[in-house]
């Protein structure tokens, strides 16, 4: 949701410093309440124009029919004592027939509008997924998934679209029901207006409509507090699905957790229900008496008129009749229409929350934009400050005095840091846990833009160049890189989206990109090759170990510098393979013209026989770049290189009687820069 209640509307109405009087407030309201029901009807065009306006057609219809049928039985009502007198019945019969005829035309005519409903809202829900993605996995930079507020508002999002809340298309479906009910309110109002007299007539639609608005005001005021619980609703469905999750439930029973889960999944929820429960009661249980007291005030006045306008023999049967059924009509609407009110609501509080979190991505790729502009840009981290193509080769990318922290009031993670990537030659990063690597690549990546300083290629802003044309010049795996429960074809394939078109090349480049890569070795035992899903769990799928992952990782990444990355980016990517495996990685990866000429590699790993043929090793440092030279020279160098190489080394030549080597405090606890 987008926790803006109508007092937060209000309050943004009134003057700075001053609470806003009650009337104000009450517009404020109002006028956020139009604006909600004004963005789900523009959304209405996203089912089809043909649609719609047959929806329309049919809810019209649908309205009218029982009004119809009212004024039919009205007229046999009319009819029968005088055919009991003995009268002629050809007219009474064909007036049965016809009311007969309304009544099946109106159940054969419903389960239409439920389809037609069900069409709307699937096709509006479409169209809202499909902006979901493109603001979360375009428009939004990094930071604003690193956001709480943007998370909850994702969170909501996210769950009408998995169906745990009403949707977009849920509500905008629904206006066709509604519809339906303000054609049956506003006829029967002119039936009786008609019949009995404009003031009953009045009467009537006064009435429905003060407790119409009442019953909605209180369903919206409810739907806003519970928006206003987004945030524990969020952390109660992560543990449940943390609960539910395949990798998870294997600790979860190995350490015998499930009561521990239980119970706080039970206080979790218990803590964000409580107060909606009691918040419920205040919003709806003294608005409810007040309104049923209206209704029963207007409906009673409304019997007392047609009461006394029959006793003084102003109305015949036909029109008691009409009057009578017709009043039935507006007294339903004292309660809610479960066709169209909680879809409406809470449909819209879900559109509330995608457009708030489309809004708070733009802003922040805006910023991110406006702020940096000419040092640095959103990129995939919001909007292209620049559009040009990027240069199929170059020569240097250079971190130019480049700082960074995630948040305004967080630590530096990187401070003052200049750094060069040549082409063609193969740059190893080391340093201790939270050292800011991974950070440098994600910077390098553009999906976040550094704080202070720039990125440049061969001099140009990297920022000058359209985001996407940056990122097909990069391959880069991510320590924590992706592993799709799709066959091995499109684990590998994902490397290079833009070869997608021609499915021949793409499955030659592939399989080029497996046995370079070594994962020849995975894939050849897998039981339907490439084809072969990768996870249990699906017919013929089959999971594989986190080194067989690697690799088929690797071949990812081989697969996007075919396709024309210049720049290979691998953050640990020998962490999980076997001994033979990682001495193979220099001759594939690393040596000169391994990948292609002219390819610049970065490689992050914790171990030193990875980095070490490396043309050049920078040691990394309270987020700067504190060493740098080949193996043999930063050993020489006698650093801090040479200290955790030492200390990596000497526990592969332990003497037989002595121990582990000591670990120094220095070396194990000195990180990023805060
Ligand atoms: N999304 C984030 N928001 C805030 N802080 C972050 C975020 N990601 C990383 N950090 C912080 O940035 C610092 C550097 O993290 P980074 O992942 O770059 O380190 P690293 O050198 O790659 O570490 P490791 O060797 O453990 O992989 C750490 O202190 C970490 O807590």
């Amino acid at each position: 949701m987008t926790g803006r209640t109508d007092e937060q509307a209000a309050d943004a109405t009134g003057t700075p410093g001053r609470r806003p009087g009650r009337v104000a407030r009450a517009g404020a309201s109002f006028r956020a309440g139009v604006g909600r029901w004004a963005a789900i009807v523009r959304l209405l065009p996203q089912a089809g124009a043909p649609l719609v306006a047959g929806g329309l057609v049919l809810a019209v219809v649908l309205g009218l029919l029982p009004l119809l049928l009212i004024v039919l039985l009205g007229r046999v009502l009319f009819l029968l004592p005088d055919v009991a007198a003995g009268g002629a019945s050809d007219e009474l019969v064909r007036t049965f027939v016809a009311a007969v005829v309304v009544l099946v035309a109106q159940q054969a005519l419903a389960p239409f509008q439920t389809g037609v409903v069900e069409v709307v809202a699937r096709r509006v829900d479409e169209h809202c997924v499909d902006r979901l993605l493109t603001a979360t996995l375009r428009d939004a930079p990094l930071a604003t998934l690193d956001d709480a507020a943007a998370l909850d508002l994702l969170a909501d999002a996210r769950a009408a679209f998995a169906r745990h809340n009403l949707s977009p298309g849920d509500a905008v479906a629904a206006i066709l029901p509604l519809v339906s009910r303000y054609v049956q309110l506003l006829g029967a109002a002119v039936l009786v207006g008609v019949v009995v007299s404009p003031v009953t007539g009045a009467l009537i639609l006064a009435t429905a409509v003060v407790v119409r608005y009442g019953n909605r005001r209180g369903l919206r005021r409810f739907g806003e507090m519970w928006g206003s619980f987004a945030a524990s609703r969020r952390s109660t469905g992560y543990l449940r699905d943390l609960a539910t999750t395949g990798v998870v439930t294997k600790e979860v029973r190995l350490l015998g957790l499930l009561d521990w889960l239980r119970e706080r999944l039970r206080a979790e929820t218990l803590e964000h229900l409580r107060p909606l429960w009691t918040g419920r009661r205040r919003i709806l249980f003294w608005p409810f008496v007040g309104y049923a007291v209206v209704a029963l005030a207007g409906g009673g006045a409304v019997l007392v008129l047609v009461a006394v306008d029959a006793g003084s023999g102003g109305l015949d049967l036909f029109a008691l009749g009409v009057a009578l059924q017709a009043l039935l009509i507006p007294m339903r609407f004292g309660v809610y229409f479960p066709d169209a009110d909680v879809q409406t609501q809470y449909g819209m509080l879900s559109h509330d929350a995608l457009v708030s979190f489309e809004e708070s991505a733009l802003r922040a790729g805006g910023e991110a934009g406006g702020a940096r502009a000419g040092a640095a840009a959103g990129g995939a981290a919001g909007g292209d400050a620049g559009a040009g193509g990027c240069p199929e080769t170059f020569g240097v990318v250079r971190f130019e005095d480049v700082s960074f922290r995630y948040s305004d009031d967080g630590p530096w993670v990187l401070r003052h840091l200049d750094l060069e990537l040549v082409a063609g030659r193969s740059t190893a990063i080391v340093g201790l846990n939270g050292a800011g690597k991974s950070t440098l690549v994600k910077l390098l990546a553009r999906l976040y833009a550094p704080t202070e300083g720039r990125i440049t290629v061969d001099g140009v802003d990297v920022t000058a160049y359209a985001s996407a044309d940056w990122h097909r010049r990069l391959a880069l795996i991510f320590q924590d890189y992706v592993r799709l429960e799709l066959p091995a074809a499109d684990n590998v394939g994902w490397g290079a989206p833009h070869l997608h078109d021609d499915p021949e090349a793409l499955a030659a480049a592939v399989d080029a990109a497996v046995r370079a890569a070594g994962a020849d070795v995975v894939v050849d035992r897998l039981p339907d090759g490439m084809r072969t899903t990768l996870a249990s769990g699906y017919p013929g799928g089959q999971d594989l170990s986190g080194g067989q992952w690697q690799r088929v990782a690797l071949a990812r990444a081989l697969l996007a510098v075919g396709a024309g990355a210049r720049v290979l980016v691998l953050d640990e990517p020998t962490a999980q393979l076997d001994v033979r495996a990682e001495a193979e990685f220099f001759d594939r990866f690393l040596a000169p013209g391994a990948v292609g000429d002219g390819v610049t590699s970065v490689v992050i790993s914790h171990r030193f026989s990875t980095v070490r043929p490396a043309d050049r090793i920078v040691v990394l440092e309270h987020g700067r770049v504190v060493e740098q030279g080949d193996h043999d020279e930063l050993v020489a160098l006698g650093g801090r290189y040479a200290e955790l190489f030492e200390l990596q080394a000497s526990r592969f030549r332990v003497a037989p009687d002595a121990g582990p080597a000591p670990v120094s405090d220095a070396a194990l606890t000195s990180g990023g820069s805060r």
